[in-house]
Parts: C-alpha cells; structure tokens; sequence
C-alpha cells in the first residue's frame, strides 16, 4: 500500500475515559467533516458495549489494516487488540493498562510497516498508566522511545499545540515545575527550537517559521532582577538559533504574548514551562487543540484534552478536537 492510500490509524486510549465515545461520534460525522479513513485498535466487544450504552448507531467490523480503507464507508473498522478490555467508563482500571499500551505500540508499528500513514491517539490516563508501571512521562516521551526503537539513532520528541490562531511549544513538558530551571539548557532551547523550525518548514509548509520565545520569570525577567534564566540561558539560544538561519525572538514577557495583535507576529511560541504554553492555547481553542508530536520520523496528532473520567459514559463527551487531530494527520502525513 502506498502511503498516501493507507488510512490513519487511531488508538485506544485509557478505554474508561472518553476516547471510545468521541471515537464513535467522530466516526459517525466523518461525512460532514471528510476525514480521510482510519481504523481503531481496541477490542471490538469493549467498544461495541460503548455504542450501545450510548445508544451511537455504529456499525462495527473487525478487520485487517489493509481492509480498512474499503470497511471504513460502511462500518467502523478495527484492528482487534489481543486483550478482554474491561473499560468501566469513568473508573480506570490497572488491568486494562496492559491494552492501551500495547495499542500505542502496534500503531507505531503500523505506521512503520506502511499499514497505516500516520496515528492519531486518544488520552491516556497518566497516573493510571504510572500505577501499572510504566515507565514514561506520557505519549510524547513513549514515542521517542519508540522512534528510537524501529529507527535507531537518538529520537528527540517535541510537543507541540497547534489550532489555526495559535500553536505553542513546551520546551520542558511532563517534569514537576520546580525541576524546569534546572532542565531548560541552552542546548534543550536550541534543539527544541531546530525541530520545531524544522517541522513547521516541513510538515505545516511555513516557508520561514517565526519562532517567538517567552521568558520564565515574570516580566522576562526585568533585565535580571527578577530572574537571570532569560540572561544566562534563554537569549544566547535564541542568538545561537539565529547564527544557525532560525527566525527567533525573545525572552518575550510570557503574560503578554498571547493576545491577539501579539500571536499575529510569530507562526510558534516556545514556552519554558508546559503551563505557560498550554493554559493559553486551551482557553483560546480547547475544543479545537491537536497535540502535535514534532521531531519523528512519523506523524502522531491527538485530542488537547486528557481522558475526562468525571463525564465518562454520560454521552456528551466533545469530539471535535479528535475530529482536528483526524483531520491534521491526514494533512501533514
Ligand atoms: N494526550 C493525552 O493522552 C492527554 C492525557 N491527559 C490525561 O488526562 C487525565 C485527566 O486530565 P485533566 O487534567 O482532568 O484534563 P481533561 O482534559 O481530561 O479534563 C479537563 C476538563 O475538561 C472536560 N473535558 C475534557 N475533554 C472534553 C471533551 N472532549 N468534551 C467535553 N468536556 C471535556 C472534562 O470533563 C474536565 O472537566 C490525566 O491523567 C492526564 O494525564 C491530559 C491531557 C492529554
Ligand atoms: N498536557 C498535554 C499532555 O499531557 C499530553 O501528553 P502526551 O501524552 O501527548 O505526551
């Protein structure tokens, strides 16, 4: 199958979060929003118990990825785990962390064997998954692992929030915040900076990406006295990426980055912390967000939102921030 004729393939998810509800919503309104195919791995039983209790008219195939293509116009087609999912809604369960791990790693397998072009994953419940022991911030980590482990060589990943009127970087991601000034090297600056210049150029088609960098104290700092991180370490990477052809500004004050007249001046904003990056773009855009993950050699989008077990089964779960993350990863794959 060549790349551009294979389907998208979609993840699990913590099966008692929302992810099988929007999976079948987006599945249901993939006409109006024409989403290119894709198929599910999961366990067909656990997500046919979900359309029913919800009372979503899906018809489910289990199927083959090189089916899937010709399934997905008449029924959702899904790649069977090989796992009994319990999948309570609202109530996650240790035993079924097995399953949503393993449907992260055959989706990088798909997409690494040509069965699929590109994933596309629903949330996970960190914690859940840290219970069960894995070893992992979150997806965005996983998947360099991952990278690493089919391509070799060293495997950088980069997440990135992306709607139409705002994509932000954090530079750290899933650390406790009192260990982000010690982790925000120059080099991590420079290489996050690299990559995200890289794939906006490549993937997004932004000919020259605007790179703009937010400081991590309070008024960027305010010329050292309230912080030297922008001194000692922010404006020499942003110099370094200049040297090295990259559009970059900053240390730019992080509270006044982000209104409208603001966002008009860079195509990215990199954020030290992940609060500063994704408390703006999740006010402006949280039904429309996609996670981006930038820096593999494949494509990976997700839902900006995490599993939502306090709605879980109620059926009014949002879909349209999946329903993007569909639509971005038929885009840039
Ligand atoms: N890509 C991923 O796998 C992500 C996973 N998470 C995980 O999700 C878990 C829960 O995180 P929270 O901080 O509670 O964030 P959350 O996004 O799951 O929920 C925050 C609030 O937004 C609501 N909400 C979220 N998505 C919605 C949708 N599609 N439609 C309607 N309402 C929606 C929820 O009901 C809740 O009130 C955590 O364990 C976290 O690790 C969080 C973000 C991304
Ligand atoms: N807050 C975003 C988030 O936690 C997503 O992480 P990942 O699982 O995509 O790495």
């Amino acid at each position: 199958m060549t790349k551009t004729a294979a389907p998208l393939v979609v993840t699990q998810g913590d099966p008692s979060g929302i992810g099988p509800e929007i999976l079948l919503k987006a599945y249901l309104a993939r006409d109006d929003y024409g989403l290119p195919p894709f198929f599910l791995l999961a366990d067909p039983a656990h997500i046919a118990r979900v359309a029913g209790e919800l009372q979503l008219d899906v018809k489910i195939e289990a199927t083959a990825p090189d089916k899937a293509c010709k399934t997905f116009a008449h029924a959702l087609p899904i790649v069977s785990l090989d796992y009994d999912v319990r999948g309570f809604p609202g109530r996650p369960d240790p035993a079924d962390a097995a399953s949503t791990i393993s449907a992260i790693e055959r989706a990088v397998a798909c997409v690494v064997k040509g069965d699929a072009r590109a994933l596309v994953t629903n949330p996970i419940s960190k914690s859940a998954l840290y219970d069960a022991g894995f070893a992992h911030p979150g997806h965005t980590e996983f998947l360099a692992t991952l990278a690493h482990r089919h391509y070799g060589g060293a495997r950088r990943a980069v997440m990135m929030i992306w709607a139409e009127e705002l994509a932000v970087v954090p530079i750290t991601i899933h650390i406790p915040l009192s260990d982000a000034p010690k982790r925000l090297t120059r080099d991590l600056i420079v290489e996050t900076g690299e990559i995200a210049a890289r794939d906006l150029a490549a993937r997004f088609h932004i000919e020259k990406p605007r790179l703009a960098f937010a400081g991590l104290n309070p008024h960027a700092g305010e010329n050292g006295a309230l912080g030297r991180e922008e001194i000692d370490v922010i404006a020499p990477a942003i110099a370094t990426l200049r040297a090295r052809g990259v559009e970059a500004s900053g240390p730019h004050p992080a509270d006044t980055m982000f209104h409208a007249a603001a966002r008009a001046t860079y195509d990215v904003a990199l954020c030290p912390t992940h609060d500063q990056a994704l408390i703006p773009i999740k006010t402006l855009a949280f039904e429309r967000g996609v996670n981006v993950t930038l820096g593999l050699p494949f494509v990976r989008t997700s839902p900006d939102h995490g599993t939502a077990f306090d709605i879980a089964g109620r059926g009014v779960a949002d879909p349209r921030s999946l329903i993007e993350a569909i639509r971005l990863a038929g885009r840039i794959s």
